[in-house]
């Protein structure tokens, strides 16, 4: 498949992502898809190791996502997902398809994607993987809302924004959104409104990609080197943490983690 000849933009994906695609593809943990699982499992091990190495004293109280995968949000937040504030998380998430998506989840309706390997996994690196089917049902619940946003809007989430957050988890979202360097300048900033003063944001970044694939369908990417990343990043008002900043090399498809 080869890169597609305009950016995909917005509209792109709301006519033309398929969450349950590409849910299967990525999420499945199947040996078939050696690739993605050893991705994905990286990524929840880096998070994982992330946030804890955060003391209590230092957790943030309350996270916000902006990504679209329901268990994974709960799996990469380990125990902060027990953090009282974070009962009043909402998540973001881009297209119609993918909230209604993360509704059949929280609400455990038929057809909803199957995360139980995901979270198995995950719960496993906390030391809880005996208790995962409990954890899952006490993550549904937590769950206040599912609100829509455009990371390249001002206003990401528009008028009805929720209070600033201590935490914002953006995965592999930013360098699709984006069709330029300026345009994921902005998208930072944008981010940031949604932040407390001190807030964190953990974002993983596909690195010198021009584009990926799911369901048959291209998808672009800005192509960013690590430097560019972090340019932007302290552009946006960022600092770099001292707990966070990795670069694994997973499957030609370096990521970059900052906060
Ligand atoms: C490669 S998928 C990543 C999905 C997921 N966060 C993950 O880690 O697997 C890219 C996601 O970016 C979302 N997206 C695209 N444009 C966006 C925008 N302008 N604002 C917010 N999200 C956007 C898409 O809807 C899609 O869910």
């Amino acid at each position: 498949m080869e890169v597609p000849a305009i950016f995909t933009e917005a509209e792109f994906y709301q006519q033309n992502f398929d969450p349950q695609e590409y849910l299967k593809e990525f999420y499945s943990m199947s040996s078939s898809r050696e690739g993605a699982r050893a991705f994905m499992m990286q990524n929840l091990r880096i998070l994982h190791k992330m946030f804890s190495s955060v003391s209590s004293s230092e957790a943030p109280r309350g996270v916000g996502w902006h990504r679209f995968q329901a268990a994974q949000h709960g799996a990469s937040c380990g125990r902060h997902t027990h953090a009282p504030a974070l009962l009043r998380t909402p998540l973001c998430l881009h297209t119609d398809w993918n909230c209604w998506e993360l509704e059949k989840w929280l609400k455990n309706k038929a057809g909803a994607f199957n995360w139980e390997p995901v979270v198995k996994y995950f719960y496993e690196l906390e030391g809880y993987r005996e208790k995962w089917a409990k954890k899952q049902e006490k993550l549904r619940k937590k769950v206040k809302q599912v609100l829509k946003c455009d990371v390249t809007k001002a206003k990401p989430m528009g008028p009805m924004s929720p209070p600033p957050a201590d935490c914002i988890i953006s995965m592999l979202c930013l360098e699709g959104a984006c069709k330029e360097l300026a345009t994921f300048c902005s998208a930072l900033r944008n981010i940031s409104t949604l932040l407390k003063p001190g807030g964190h944001l953990v974002t993983v970044t596909a690195l010198e990609d021009t584009y990926y694939t799911s369901n048959k369908q291209a998808f672009s990417c800005l192509c960013l080197q690590k430097q560019e990343v972090e340019e932007a990043m302290v552009a946006a008002g960022f600092e770099q943490t001292k707990h966070s900043k990795q670069t694994p090399q997973v499957n030609k498809s370096p990521s970059l983690f900052y906060s």
